[in-house]
């Protein structure tokens, strides 16, 4: 079965409370009621339940940036799977490169996040990516090996259907510097040929792979004609309707 490309907008620390509830209409209005390809949008944890509500009845999902391995109990500041559900998110990011390199998230850490959101219900978006001195000394193969490893160790065969990757090799984020479909296509074969090894061809084929990295509608036509790439993980560009839009035609 063909994968089905998704476009998915972290907005990451930005907008004001009423910025997050225009962003969220606007891109409803533009997506419209059966779109090419899967949309969602994913605002900071606050602005979770005012987007929510302007989602209703239309066909953008609601996903959050992170979340929690444990599902309730004194973890000060922590937002559990379950409480993601109830506040209509379909997704949840994990392990997305500025928690690992700026929050300090771990493999393992990263892990039990995974397993969480998957045994909640949640679908994951899990974020992997080499950073530029890693790229420089051609480590990248090593450190996709290392965090998919860490990251898929022990799901069952029914979590993978809930997983997602996105590639987002971290000197390609908020740089403007976007990784050429060349370079891409490359990674995401690479990734996709090891989950195939660690897990099988059936896991493997059906695997999204998103790409993120200064993702622009200018951009993502060529990227999203290349086989191994099922979609993006935007950032700066989802927080302009118009602009995020055009990534999601892109897609179509
Ligand atoms: O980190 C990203 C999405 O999760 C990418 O961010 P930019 O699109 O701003 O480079």
């Amino acid at each position: 079965m063909p994968r089905r490309k998704l476009i998915a907008g972290n907005w990451k620390m930005n907008t004001t409370r009423a910025e997050a509830v225009t962003l969220a209409k606007a891109v409803a209005a533009g997506v419209g009621a059966s779109p090419a390809c899967d949309v969602a949008v994913i605002p900071p944890f606050p602005w979770l339940v005012p987007v929510a509500d302007a989602l209703a009845g239309t066909a953008v999902a609601l996903g959050a940036q992170d979340v929690y391995s444990e599902t309730k109990g004194a973890f000060t500041g922590e937002v559990s799977p379950g409480m993601l559900l109830e506040v209509g998110c379909k997704y949840t990011l994990v392990g997305h490169s500025e928690r690992r390199h700026v929050i300090g998230e771990t493999d393992a850490a990263t892990n039990q996040k995974v397993h969480a959101a998957l045994e909640a219900g949640l679908h994951v978006i899990l974020c992997i990516g080499e950073t530029l001195a890693e790229r420089e000394r051609n480590l990248q193969e090593r450190v996709f090996q290392r965090q998919v490893y860490a990251a898929c160790a022990g799901l069952t065969d029914e979590q993978f259907a809930r997983l997602i990757f996105a590639y987002e090799p971290v000197w390609a984020i908020g740089t403007g510097k976007v990784a050429t479909p060349e370079l891409a296509q490359e990674a995401h074969k690479n990734i996709r040929a090891r989950m195939g090894m660690l897990y099988g061809d059936n896991i493997a084929a059906a695997l999204p792979i998103l790409y993120g990295g200064s993702l622009t509608g200018e951009s993502a036509p060529g990227l999203f004609a290349q086989p191994d790439i099922d979609g993006g993980l935007v950032g700066g560009a989802s927080l302009k309707a118009d602009a995020f839009l055009k990534i999601v035609a892109a897609a179509g």
